[in-house]
């Protein structure tokens, strides 16, 4: 071993004042965030906030607008990286993803293309070793029984376990998940839940996007909070779940009540 051997692995991702302008529209607006491997957060803001760009730079699909010398816009330590990269430590569960599913695509399928990043398998070559990874994460994720089910045939929960399975093929160190509890009624919703509680103690890292306190499972501890493009706080779970910040933050009176370690808003 060397000496080189004992410093500190880069971060997940540094960003240091990045600033994205699409169509004369400011995204992000100087922002300057670090993710370490691992690591269980939430964003959170309200509609238009500026997360989904966020994600969108995590995921190199946005780039820095006229990046100045103080930019920093980092992936491993890395100033430039590919999809390939990106793919075996990032795996992403975003929003729209179930609505592109739109053919008979079983659930083992749909699991599968996430080895091709594909919407389905084409003429794709499937090994046994991919089998065998696809079916041990429809089991991992209770969703065995759906592997041969068209993916137009299963509930929007049962569709977003799937696409968490899609997302798992390259065993990423951290899933990044958009708005992952959309039109998931209460049981799908806990459900839902356990899932990413069973993923987030298998060691995954959590990158979960949402504008819903009660998304935040307790396994995530860093919270957060954004508007207007721009990081407005960053800290500890506790710390930034105050009635005070999420009043503020969504421009309403809130309660903010905690139990079983969730937080939930009431009373706006
Ligand atoms: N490509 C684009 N060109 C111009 N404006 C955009 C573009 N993408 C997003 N926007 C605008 O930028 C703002 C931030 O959008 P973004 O989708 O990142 O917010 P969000 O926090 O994810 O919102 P939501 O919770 O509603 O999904 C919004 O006002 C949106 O309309």
């Amino acid at each position: 071993m060397t000496a080189e051997d004992h410093s500190p692995p880069h971060p997940l991702i540094e960003f240091r004042n990045v600033t994205i302008v699409r169509g004369g529209h400011r995204l992000l607006d100087a922002v300057s965030l670090t993710i370490q491997e691992g690591e269980h957060l939430a964003i959170l803001g309200p509609n238009g906030a500026g997360k989904s760009s966020l994600i969108r730079a995590i995921t190199r699909e946005y780039y820095p607008s006229s990046p100045g010398s103080e930019t920093v816009f980092r992936f491993r330590g890395l100033d430039t990286w590919d999809a390939f990269d990106l793919r075996s430590h990032i795996g992403l569960v975003s929003g729209d993803l179930q609505y592109t599913f739109t053919r008979g695509i079983s659930g083992r399928e749909v699991v599968l293309s996430g080895f091709f990043s594909s919407i389905g398998l084409f003429y794709h070559e499937v090994t046994p070793a991919m089998e065998q990874k696809a079916d041990d994460i429809l089991e991992f994720l209770d969703v065995a029984h759906l592997a041969d089910r068209p993916m137009t045939e299963v509930s929007s929960g049962e569709a977003r376990r799937l696409l968490i399975g899609r997302a798992l093929v390259h065993d990423p160190g951290t899933l990044v998940l958009d708005e992952p509890t959309n039109s998931l009624d209460l049981h799908a919703l806990h459900s839902f839940r356990k899932t990413l509680r069973k993923i987030a103690r298998s060691g995954t890292g959590i990158i979960l996007v949402t504008h819903n306190l009660h998304d935040i499972i307790p396994e995530i501890s860093r919270v957060v909070l954004m508007r207007d493009g721009a990081i407005v706080m960053d800290g500890e779970k506790a710390e930034v779940l105050t009635e005070r910040n999420i009043g503020e933050l969504f421009r309403v009176q809130v309660h903010i009540h905690r139990e079983n370690g969730y937080y939930y808003a009431t009373g706006y």
